[in-house]
């Protein structure tokens, strides 16, 4: 029989590098730890404006079973967030409000699940920010082993747990503890480069010239002309 562990010992990032990262967002933190850590975009904002940073507390389900998310709400802290996965492909809604009310009495800031979520209104209503494969209805069982904080992968990407998940409307991203506070000191130099850009686009300059792309136009042979020839 498989080996199932439910793990209790996770280390975690520091706070204040995890809310540098949430703040600088999801499509920064990717481009600052160089394009990596992001899951794949199956795996989607199910509500506007909601932007988390958290630790990664990771399960690996059954499919159509959440026994092992009932499991895993036992080991998980304020400031964590859940990240589930299933054993084979499902969209099943396996998490809904009971089990957000459950969470958010642990801290948790969000769920990360790939597979269905349901009762999406309630989870609107009372600010529990999920980010799924799908919202369905279908309900699932309480039957089968799985595992709490192993390594998963989730929308393609691999995720550990303690891992900094950020999420926002962009989409998820996950990123190795360890990682954080040169991807949040990178992830500061590129919002500081973006505010400077930002105000010469605001003040009208083209693109074209401030990433002096004219003559790399001109070497890709794209010509100019007032009327196709
Ligand atoms: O109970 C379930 O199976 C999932 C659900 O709808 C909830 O957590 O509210
Ligand atoms: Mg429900």
């Amino acid at each position: 029989m498989a080996s199932h562990y439910v793990v209790r010992t996770v280390h975690r990032a520091a706070a204040e590098v995890i809310e540098a990262l949430r703040q600088a967002g999801v499509a920064t933190v990717h481009e600052a730890a160089g394009r990596v850590g992001l899951l794949g975009p199956d795996v989607r904002a199910r509500q506007a404006g909601a932007a988390i940073g958290g630790s990664a507390i990771t399960v690996s389900c059954h499919p159509g079973d959440n026994l092992m998310i009932h499991a895993a709400v036992e080991v998980c802290r304020a400031g964590d967030v859940l990240v589930v996965a299933t054993t084979s492909p499902s969209t099943d809604g396996m998490f809904g409000d009971l089990l957000a009310t459950s969470l958010a009495a642990r801290g948790v800031l969000g769920l990360v699940i790939d597979a269905g979520v349901r009762d999406i209104a309630t989870l609107r209503g009372m600010g529990f920010p999920v980010w799924s494969r799908a919202v369905h209805a279908q309900g699932t069982v309480k039957a089968s082993p799985g595992s709490v904080n192993v390594p998963v992968v989730v929308a393609g990407h691999l995720v550990s747990p303690g891992d900094i998940v950020v999420a926002d409307d962009d989409g998820v991203l996950a990123i190795p503890a360890a990682t954080g506070p040169a991807v949040a000191a990178a992830a500061a130099q590129r919002l500081a480069a973006e505010t400077a850009k930002r105000e010469q686009l605001a003040g009208g300059t083209l693109g074209v010239d401030l990433y002096n792309l004219r003559p790399l136009l001109e070497s890709l042979g794209v010509r100019y002309v007032d009327q196709l020839p």
